[in-house]
């Protein structure tokens, strides 16, 4: 059965009860958010397929997601590149960028050449509140995405796919599908034509909000901070 989905508006509605209602802050969240991701990334790419990753991130908490992922990716042995072209001067994201710049992460913002040497590639650029035509920077970004034979992980939304439409039907994320997506919290209604691995993960929602929200809580296993899930998409609109 179909896991329920989750969209953008209350996506957002979600995150601020999250955060006022119960308790948490914003970096619990996307410090969580960012370690299931980078459990999903080991989960695809062991160390020993390749220790080269490239995180593309965007200038929202998308982007402070991938800032997690990498750091946490640090840890456990990967050699982690950062494109981070457009940074808010927001004290959370300046805090995350000192916290890799002192375990000597290397920013980059060379996508094209950075691409060439890795072995896996993060999106990290945009999520639930993408909404529009991509601006600059990031078409070329979303085209290097889309065409790379380098298999890519998507956080919460491939970049560009609108939340509630999916795929674009013109501009540089016409074609993008990525080889694997991990949800946060739960699944956008975009996963309807997602074909790759899919992934949740964000362990923080409890019986009483996943039920007000009308949300499945997935059974994450022991640890984990992600769980595989079947693919539901059906690829219709590529
Ligand atoms: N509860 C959770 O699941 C949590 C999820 N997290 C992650 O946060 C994002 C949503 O973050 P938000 O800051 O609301 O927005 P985005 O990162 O998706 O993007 C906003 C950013 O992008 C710019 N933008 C929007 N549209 C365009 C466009 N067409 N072209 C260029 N730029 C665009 C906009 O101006 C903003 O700057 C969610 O998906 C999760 O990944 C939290 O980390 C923790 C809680
Ligand atoms: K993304």
């Amino acid at each position: 059965m179909a896991l329920r989905t989750l969209s953008a508006k209350n996506a957002a509605v979600l995150d601020q009860e999250l955060m006022t209602a119960g308790a948490f802050s914003i970096d619990q969240l996307m410090e969580l958010a960012g370690l299931s991701v980078s459990q999903a990334l080991y989960r695809l790419q062991p160390l020993s397929k390749g220790m080269r990753i490239l995180v593309a991130c965007g200038p929202g908490n998308n982007g402070g997601d991938g800032l997690v992922a990498a750091r946490h990716l640090w840890h456990y042995g990967y050699q982690p590149t950062v494109y981070y072209p457009k940074q808010p001067k927001n004290e959370l994201y300046q805090r995350l960028r000192k916290q890799l710049e002192d375990l000597k992460v290397p920013f980059t913002n060379d996508f094209p050449t950075a691409l060439q040497s890795t072995d896996h590639i993060i999106d990290a650029i945009f999520g639930f509140s993408f909404s529009g035509e991509v601006r600059e920077p990031f078409p070329s970004v979303i085209e290097a995405l889309r065409d790379t034979k380098i298999p890519v992980l998507a956080v919460d939304a491939p970049s560009s796919w609108n939340i509630e439409e999916g795929p674009p039907s013109e501009g540089p994320g016409k074609g993008f599908m990525p080889d694997a997506l991990i949800s946060l919290t739960a699944p956008k209604p975009l996963v309807k034509w997602y074909t790759g691995r899919h992934f949740l993960g964000g362990r923080f929602l409890g019986k009483h909000m996943a039920e007000k929200y009308g949300l499945d809580v997935p059974n994450y296993e022991g640890l984990d901070q992600v769980v595989e899930v079947p693919v539901e998409g059906e690829g219709e609109k590529l």
